[in-house]
């Protein structure tokens, strides 16, 4: 298997769908099924927080969620877990500034997807440097699915990125919801990750959908 393309991880990323047991009242499989069904390109399994799985629950569910992404031809991304990620033969991970080293996974995961969390030029070009794939970029709005989130940047630390000549696949995190898709794309991100805009709604598989359109529309421009 070789390395994504940059093409292909673009278009992976148009709508990424990231949720643990924590995210939802509803099961989860329930909620990834519906948002699935509604047009999410990528989906990471992120287990945190007060409440979390841990151990063979942790991983029980990973499966599970891994088996639903599959039967749809969705890439499986592992937030944070590494060695899940190896153990489950996930399509990817993402590890964040304060997580494993990236160019430490970069050695561990082979051609796997490897995302990076970036908050300025310099975090960005590091993560070019160790290998990353794509970069999650944010949060650009406040966000209250990340109880350790940093200040929220604005659309424009996008545009810095892109300006800077960082020229990556590249993610918008944070508060994003179709209303706002539009700005962050115009800014420079090649698609948008969510966990409460489609974990919370009352209708995950129709708000995956018009952050599908939403994405769509923002790229014909
Ligand atoms: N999980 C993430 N996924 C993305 C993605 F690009 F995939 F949208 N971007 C950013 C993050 C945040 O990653 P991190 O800073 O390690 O915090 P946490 O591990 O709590 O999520
Ligand atoms: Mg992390």
């Amino acid at each position: 298997m070789a390395r994504i393309t940059s093409g292909e991880m673009k278009e992976r990323l148009a709508v990424y769908f990231i949720m643990g047991s924590q995210n939802s009242e509803r099961p989860a499989a329930d909620v990834l099924k519906e948002a699935l069904d509604g047009g999410v390109t990528l989906f990471q399994f992120r287990e945190k927080g007060q409440g979390a799985l841990k151990g063979a629950d942790k991983e029980a569910l990973a499966r599970q969620l891994q088996r639903l992404c599959r039967a749809y031809g969705v890439p499986f991304i592992v937030n944070d877990d590494v060695e899940l990620a190896l153990a489950i033969d996930a399509d990817g991970v993402h590890v964040g500034q304060d997580d494993e080293d990236a160019r430490r996974v970069r050695e561990k995961i082979g051609d796997k997807i490897l995302g990076v969390s970036a908050h300025n030029v310099e975090e960005a070009r590091a993560a070019v440097e160790a290998g990353a794939d794509y970069l999650g970029v944010g949060p650009i709005y406040p966000t209250s699915s990340k109880e350790d989130a940093k200040e929220a940047q604005g659309p424009d630390v996008l545009r810095r990125l892109r300006e800077a000549g960082i020229a990556i696949p590249i993610v918008a995190i944070g508060g994003i919801t179709a209303g706002n898709a539009k700005t962050v794309i115009e800014a420079g991100a090649d698609g948008v990750s969510v966990i409460s805009a489609i974990a919370s709604a009352p209708a995950p598989k129709a708000a995956a959908a018009a952050l599908a359109e939403a994405v769509r529309a923002a790229r014909t421009r």
